[in-house]
């Protein structure tokens, strides 16, 4: 008797741009022509992680494809971070950070195949402020941007773009940092303070172009200055700003204290205000299929 790899496909059906019947039919046939058991969860809002951890213990998985946004994918790793279980992603939300960092191609059956067939990444994870990071987060201007963003109705890029000028009226920037490096303390003004994972935001923008999401270590990149021009351009792939205006420090724990609260986004979700922070790597705790 063939024993069959049990698939587990997490879907969220309120994700930004995602066609339910398409991605269901599209796994389906995958599983059929593969000879996988898939089984499927639709997300509802509702304690899925708790869910999903029973399903866990209840089978064993080999895979577990995520359709959905940013927010669905973190609530999946979380889940699976340090276990063998392997991810695929099918990115379908309003912002896709860590699929475009990893390249996921647009189509489904490109993605599927992926997620299906590919071998796996091990790639690092930061803890921000005890806060699972698989891609960038941020304290300072673009936190507070989201933020804003987050509080009004408005949804997608242009909604975001419409932030930025009221966000840098109301800005607490530039913010004083005490950035502490193994035995190094360094006192920095800035607008804005990574901790980079990854080489790109969701937008595609380069913020990090030496950044290995699987070697061990995370960026710190702090920018000094940065105009309404240089936040617009964010929003486009090739985006990069002055070398001299940004400072990066590659490492694998750093701790900053600020004089006033900061704000603070992981993965593009808004977290709150703090004074103290600390990030620290978590090497190759989480396995993504990979073209
Ligand atoms: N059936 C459901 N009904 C309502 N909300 C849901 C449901 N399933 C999941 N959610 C909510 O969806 C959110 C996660 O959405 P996700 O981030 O995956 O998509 P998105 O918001 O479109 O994408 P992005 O994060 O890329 O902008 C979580 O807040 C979760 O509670």
């Amino acid at each position: 008797m063939i024993v069959k790899k049990n698939i587990l496909l997490v879907l969220n059906p309120t994700a930004g741009s995602l066609n339910v019947e398409l991605v269901l039919s599209k796994t389906k046939h995958w599983s059929q022509k593969l000879e996988t058991q898939l089984k499927v969860y639709k997300t509802t809002g509702n304690n899925d992680e708790g869910k999903i951890k029973h399903l866990l213990n209840t089978s064993t998985y080999s895979r577990i494809l995520v359709a959905g946004g940013d927010g669905t994918l973190k609530m999946v790793a979380s889940v699976v971070i340090d276990t063998p279980i392997i991810l695929g992603i099918l990115p379908y939300g309003s912002a896709n950070g860590l699929a475009t960092s990893l390249a996921i191609p647009k189509d489904i059956d490109q993605q599927l195949e992926i997620a299906f067939t590919k071998d796996a990444m091990d790639m690092d994870t930061i803890l921000v402020n005890d806060v699972l990071c698989v891609h960038i987060a941020d304290m300072g201007i673009n936190a507070e941007l989201i933020y804003n963003y987050e509080k009004t109705a408005s949804s997608g890029m242009l909604g975001y773009a419409l932030q930025v000028i009221p966000t840098l009226f109301k800005s607490g920037a530039p913010y004083d940092f005490k950035i502490s490096i193994n035995d190094k303390v360094m006192k920095e003004k800035g607008v804005l303070l990574a901790f980079a994972n990854a080489e790109k935001y969701g937008t595609g923008a380069r913020i990090n172009p030496d950044g290995k999401i699987n070697d061990g270590k995370f960026e710190v990149i702090l920018y000094k200055k940065l105009s309404i021009r240089e936040i617009l351009k964010t929003f486009f792939k090739n985006w990069s700003v002055q070398k001299t205006s940004v400072a990066t420090y590659s490492t694998t724990s750093v701790s900053i204290g600020c004089k006033k609260p900061v704000p603070l986004q992981v993965d593009g979700e808004y977290i709150g205000e703090f004074k103290d922070f600390s990030a620290q790597i978590n090497p190759k705790s989480l396995r993504v299929a990979v073209q």
